[in-house]
């Protein structure tokens, strides 16, 4: 029995355009996804058990299409059509999107990294992170699931004391194929910072293996404050609304990415200089909202985020930005010096209870594991409240 986490993330300049090869910087936050991996009361069946999905689902090991699996598509370079064809008509009846893409991303890792004659598990899943609102819920559900598959396969072995640079590759490969189970085409920005934690620049390469990664080794202290909107939306829709948008309009379209393009560089030029905080706060914020602006003209905003930026301009608290995909989901603050419990309640009560509020860290550890132990009982799960009660299950280990 064991435990994986990953953290979600915020993408400060970037998204959207990232999908096309343009760089974006994004970091990861104090929020994770936890997946529990139990024996199972039946030997012979997978029992999923997500309830941030709403998703309760058995399937015995024979029902599932294992002979559309071939060796190459074990190599994890990109998806096989044929399991993904095989799956999308076993999933046909379950027509929640939420529980589909989910069962997808699992069966499709499941299939590839254990075999038919695996044992029985339970898999259960815990998250304080928001789903579909923008802080790559997706990537963190993906990088915790490939993360028990090796571990569970043997295809890493137990760390005992963390995690190594060859286990993170494979970690981040196979998830990034659970990425493009729920997204379609996802750029593999949130993978990765799920997968090593901390903040990155990062540029999606024409072929894989060729994706360039530049991390920060110290990420300014932002005060930044989240607002989730709780307006639903679906990453994969918005992708390709953009995507279909680019392809009718390329010459208005193309150059909005390249706007993009050099809002990023820009700030990453201004995040490795040794400017001062003053400074960095300031262009960071003007950066910020330039970066909205191009991202409400590619039609991914939302009057909710509009809504937010609106009163978070009138009390003079700081620039705001949407995060991840837009419509719906969440925005960022970049406040104006730093966030006091004033600011934030100021904020809150001007939104009022239609919205949630969270303060984070950005930054902090990537993907981890822990043993469980022997006296552990799965009714302890869904006792669990917060970080530390999560952290005080076991050793952890990290990369
Ligand atoms: N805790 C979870 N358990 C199961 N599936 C999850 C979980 N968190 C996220 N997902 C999957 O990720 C999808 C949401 O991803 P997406 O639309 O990219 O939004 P975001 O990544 O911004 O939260 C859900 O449909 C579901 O398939
Ligand atoms: C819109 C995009 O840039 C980020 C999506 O992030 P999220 O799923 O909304 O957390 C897509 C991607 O990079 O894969
Ligand atoms: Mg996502």
């Amino acid at each position: 029995m064991f435990v994986v986490s990953a953290p979600g993330k915020v993408i400060l300049y970037g998204e959207h355009a990232v999908v096309y090869g343009v760089p974006a910087i994004a970091a990861s936050v104090s929020l994770h996804m936890y997946m529990f991996v139990v024996d199972s009361s039946d030997p012979d069946v997978i029992e999923l058990d997500f309830p941030e999905v709403g998703l309760v689902r058995k399937w015995r090991r024979s029902e599932l299409p294992w002979s559309s699996v071939s060796e190459a598509g074990k190599l994890h370079q990109k998806l096989d059509p044929e399991v993904h064809l095989a799956l999308k008509t076993l999933l046909a009846p379950v027509t929640d999107p939420f529980e589909n893409a989910a069962s997808h991303a699992f069966l499709y890792l499941y299939l590839h990294l254990c075999s038919e004659s695996s044992a029985g598990q339970r898999f259960v899943t815990r998250s304080t992170l928001p789903v579909g609102a923008g802080l790559g819920s997706s990537a963190s559900y993906s990088v915790g699931l490939a993360a028990a598959l090796l571990k569970l396969s043997g295809k890493i072995q137990d760390p005992s004391t963390s995690l190594s640079a060859e286990n993170l590759e494979l970690i981040n490969g196979w998830s990034f194929l659970g990425e493009s189970c729920i997204h379609g085409n996802p750029s593999g920005i949130d993978n990765i910072v799920a997968t090593r934690g901390g903040a990155v620049l990062y540029e999606r390469g024409a072929a894989h293996g060729s994706s360039k990664i530049e991390p920060y080794d110290s990420f300014p202290p932002l005060g930044l404050i989240l607002t989730n909107t709780k307006v639903p939306r679906q990453t994969s829709q918005l992708v390709s609304d953009v995507g279909t948008l680019k392809s009718q309009l390329p010459e208005i379209v193309e150059p909005i990415l390249n706007a993009i393009a050099a809002v990023v560089s820009r700030a990453d030029g201004l995040i490795r200089s040794n400017c001062s905080a003053e400074e960095l706060n300031e262009s960071l914020r003007e950066l910020a909202q330039i970066n909205h602006g191009l991202l409400v003209s590619l039609g991914v905003s939302h009057p909710s985020l509009e809504r937010v930026r609106q009163i978070a301009h009138e009390l003079e608290i700081g620039q705001t930005k949407l995060t991840g995909a837009g419509g719906g989901g969440c925005a960022i603050t970049i406040v104006d010096g730093e966030v006091s419990g004033k600011r934030f309640n100021m904020l809150k009560m001007a939104l009022g209870d239609e919205f949630d509020l969270f303060e984070t860290e950005l930054g902090g550890r990537g993907v981890g594991m822990a043993n469980l132990s022997s006296s552990f009982e799965t009714d302890q799960i869904s006792q669990l409240k917060d970080a530390r009660d999560f952290h005080e299950l076991g050793n952890w280990v990290y990369w």
